[in-house]
């Protein structure tokens, strides 16, 4: 149930103990929250019970007592005010199906996983609202922005935006996040949220491609650019605001992720412009670089619905088809001559 007026009351349940689920549970903890924590490997839940570290996804941080893991997560999700899902996309839809049976019917859920689903384009609130059908759509959330755990895990001073149709729902989940080094501002578009967040990490492979193969700095602030049109080409046509896209999880993401080291992303696409093979990258990886899936989805949904989005679809191109990456920049560089905003208007 939402008390705005009663913050530390809410029952907090987080699904998903990578590294921005143990970083969101540490700063819940921090703030005097109870949390149940669902942990999907039984070694990390050792860990955390043992150490207080999750030595797995986000070492080198202790986390508070309050923090409790658990394996089962009929206990994390069960009686909670609040539940915060933070697993890779692609495992949104079975986890949902898991935490279906339990969740309470005036519970308020948190998606603050980054992608599209494969098969049925859904964003992540979407796949909730087919599975958790029970609640009010408007008891969906969106925690995105520019956000590397290990940051808010560190209390850098971040900032990101709580998305939801309800402005009631947004301000509650603005007041359970908001601290004073997590800022959280609220907007009414949960789709633009969801968008931004996406495409951020497709655009995010590319300028990683674009260093990686020392290109220099024009082409990534001409692919921070174009891509932030492609983000509004897409946006738009599935009903986001543009201006949530110039805001914290859009353009605020894009350059986050785009320029930042710290992305598995970003780094994934820099091994890939320095001639590494995708399986090879991929093998090597415990986290998810979500960019990769997402890629996919945004390459099917642009055919889909005759968006152009070159950026991203060459990215489709090189990630699954091999395609030789200096003839790709020949050929986005040799596109027919447009206005800037064509297709955006
Ligand atoms: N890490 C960040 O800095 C960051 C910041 C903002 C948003 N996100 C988003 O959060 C989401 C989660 O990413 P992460 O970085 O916390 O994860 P991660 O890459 O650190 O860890 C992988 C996660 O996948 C889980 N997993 C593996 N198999 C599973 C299964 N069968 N079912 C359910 N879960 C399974 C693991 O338990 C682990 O929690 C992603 O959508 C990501 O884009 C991450
Ligand atoms: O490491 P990445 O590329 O998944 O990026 C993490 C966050 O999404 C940054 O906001």
């Amino acid at each position: 149930m939402i008390q705005i007026d009663d913050i530390q009351s809410t029952r907090i349940g987080v699904v998903g103990a990578g590294s921005w689920g143990t970083a969101l549970a540490k700063l819940l903890a921090e703030k005097g929250f109870d949390i149940d924590f669902w942990v999907f490997e039984s070694e990390v839940k050792e860990q955390i019970e043992t150490l207080q570290e999750n030595r797995v996804f986000l070492p080198g941080y202790l986390l508070p007592d309050a923090i409790h893991p658990f394996n089962d997560i009929e206990t994390v999700v069960k009686d909670k005010d609040l539940v915060l899902v933070v697993v890779p996309s692609h495992f949104m839809r079975s986890v949902a199906m898991q935490m279906k049976p339990f969740i309470a019917k005036d519970a308020v859920v948190v998606s603050a996983s980054k992608g599209i689903e494969n098969k049925t384009h859904l964003t992540m609130t979407g796949i909730l609202e087919e599975i958790l059908d029970f609640l009010p759509p408007e008891n969906l959330a969106v925690l995105s922005g520019p956000s590397f755990a290990k940051e808010v895990a560190a209390k850098i001073p971040t900032v990101v935006a709580a998305a939801s149709v309800n402005d009631r729902v947004a301000r509650f989940v603005q007041a359970v996040f908001a601290g004073p080094t997590f800022r959280v501002y609220v907007n009414h578009d949960p789709v633009g949220t969801q968008i931004g967040g996406a495409m951020k990490n497709v655009l995010a492979i590319a300028a990683g491609i674009c260093d990686g193969m020392n290109m220099g700095l024009n082409p990534r602030a001409a692919l921070i650019t174009r891509g932030l049109t492609e983000m509004n080409r897409l946006g738009t046509r599935l009903g986001a605001d543009p201006l949530t896209l110039s805001g914290l999880a859009g353009v605020g993401d894009l350059l986050l992720t785009c320029t930042g080291a710290l992305s598995r992303n970003y780094t994934v696409g820099m091994q890939i412009g320095q001639g590494k093979k995708l399986d090879d990258i991929i093998s090597e990886m415990r986290m998810v670089a979500e960019g990769v899936k997402t890629t996919r989805s945004v390459y099917n949904l642009s055919r889909k619905l005759g968006v152009d989005l070159p950026i991203c679809n060459e990215v489709y191109h090189v990630l699954f088809e091999n395609y030789p990456l200096e003839e790709t920049i020949q050929r986005l560089m040799n596109r027919s001559l447009k206005h800037e905003l064509d297709g955006v208007l």
